[in-house]
């Protein structure tokens, strides 16, 4: 998976949030998209998801040299955000085999092993309203880390964890994170200390 970016920006009614970017992410590369609170990194990142559409520009997603379209893309990507909901009414095994009706699961992963790995085999029959945020945030995390698409995307990733869960996070990204193209919004170094690539946004405001 390779994404193009080509002159775009985006606003919110004559407000631009960030303009004139030109980039190309690349397979294979981890990518920090960083700047204070309100600079506009989840922004950049619905729009990297095609949740939201540039105001100006053109964004090409390919992968296997074959392009896809914008409203195909959910099928590549998984994403774990603050503002992404988990399904609060089910428990936790249900929200895992519900998440892996409509994604594989990444090779050597399977529902038993995403069990041990959150080490909440006991709370298996618990709903998520039940949780605390840190294990909803470690959930959303091992979801998104174990879906086997081309495009993991990570928006403030240690939110709500405390230093155990830091390390179980940055664990989890560096056994999972190999041969995709991986996009953390962050402002912790903790939380993006391992990708290759930095960009901040306040680069691309009102230019
Ligand atoms: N739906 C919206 N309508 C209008 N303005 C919006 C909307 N969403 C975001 N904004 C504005 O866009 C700017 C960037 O917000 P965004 O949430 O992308 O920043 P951020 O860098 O992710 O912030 P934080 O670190 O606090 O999460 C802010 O000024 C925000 O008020």
């Amino acid at each position: 998976m390779d994404i193009s970016l080509e002159d775009i920006g985006r606003r919110f009614n004559r407000d631009w949030v960030f303009r004139h970017i030109n980039y190309r992410f690349e397979i294979g590369q981890s990518y920090a998209i960083l700047g204070p609170n309100g600079s506009g990194k989840s922004t950049f990142l619905q729009v990297i998801a095609a949740n939201l559409v540039p105001s100006a520009g053109h964004i090409r997603y390919t992968a296997a040299d074959k392009e896809i379209a914008p409203d195909s893309l959910y099928q590549y990507l998984s994403l774990a955000a603050p503002y992404m909901e988990l399904i609060e009414e089910f428990t936790l095994i249900e929200q895992i085999r519900f998440h892996f009706k409509l994604k594989n699961y990444l090779p050597g992963f399977d529902e038993e092993t995403i069990m041990e790995l959150l080490s909440l085999q006991h709370a298996k029959d618990r709903q998520i309203r039940f949780f605390s945020s840190g294990m909803k945030q470690r959930v959303k995390l091992a979801l998104a880390c174990c879906s086997d698409v081309p495009l993991l995307l990570l928006d403030e990733p240690t939110s709500n964890l405390d230093q155990q869960g830091v390390d179980w996070y940055l664990n989890l990204v560096t056994k999972t994170r190999t041969d995709r193209l991986v996009l953390v919004c962050s402002n912790q170094e903790k939380e993006y200390g391992f990708c290759e690539q930095i960009i901040n946004i306040v680069d691309y405001k009102l230019r």
